[in-house]
């Protein structure tokens, strides 16, 4: 085999993270349904996980805030994914800020078995601090790519996600009546 070939069987076997995150409506979930939608017309072995507690727009599909979803598995805990996600080529997972802390552990174990994990979800709360696992993953992935959306007050990039309703959860599932995304300098103004 030439080493052109060595490399790229290498790179076919290998695992890796890849993290995609940023604030609410920056295309987290859309940029995973089209990493993953090509995995499956690469026709590889695709799983695909939510938290049980993301109940939004379906109990069981990913779904976009455009509307375009794909079949998940929604699970309690991180532990289930090595479970269920161990014997495929490619796990997906969404709302990622929402699971437990060994979720990292989790995504390590699979691409050490040399399965390609994306993980999707936001890297900081409502109140501009990392989010959950997010910051942790960040940190062990091979990939992370950082989205912004538009912000709702000036239309610059946005990087955050301001809580319009008053509330000190850090969990706290909505939409755009409890949510806007924001650039760094508006979401400050009214913090
Ligand atoms: N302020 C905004 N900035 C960017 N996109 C927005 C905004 N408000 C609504 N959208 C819509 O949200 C879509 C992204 O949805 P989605 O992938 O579910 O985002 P995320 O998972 O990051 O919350 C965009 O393609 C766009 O149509
Ligand atoms: C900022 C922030 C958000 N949430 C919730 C709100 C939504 O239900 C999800 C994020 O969904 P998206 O796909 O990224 O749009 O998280 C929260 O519980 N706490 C927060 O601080
Ligand atoms: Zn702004």
């Amino acid at each position: 085999m030439t080493n052109e070939g060595i490399e790229r069987s290498r790179l076919f076997q290998q695992g890796s993270i890849e993290v995609i995150c940023g604030p609410m409506f920056s295309g987290k979930t859309e940029e995973l349904l089209r990493r993953l939608r090509r995995a499956q017309i690469a026709k590889l072995k695709v799983e695909i996980f939510k938290p049980s507690t993301d109940t939004r727009y379906d109990p069981t599909a990913v779904v976009s805030h455009d509307l375009n979803s794909i079949q998940s598995t929604p699970v309690e805990t991180s532990s289930s994914i090595l479970l269920l996600g161990g014997h495929t080529q490619v796990v997906g997972i969404d709302e990622a800020q929402f699971f437990d802390d060994e979720l990292p552990n989790v995504c390590e174990a699979l691409a050490n078995k040399g399965v390609r994990v994306i993980v999707a979800g936001l890297d900081m709360d409502f109140s501009g601090k990392p989010f959950g696992p997010i910051p942790k993953l960040m940190a062990i992935a091979e990939f992370i790519t950082k989205i912004t959306a538009v912000c709702m007050a000036c239309g610059a990039p946005a990087s955050r996600s301001y809580r319009l309703i008053k509330s000190s959860e850090t969990v706290l599932l909505g939409e755009k009546e409890s949510y806007e995304p924001r650039c760094r300098i508006c979401f400050n103004l009214d913090k």
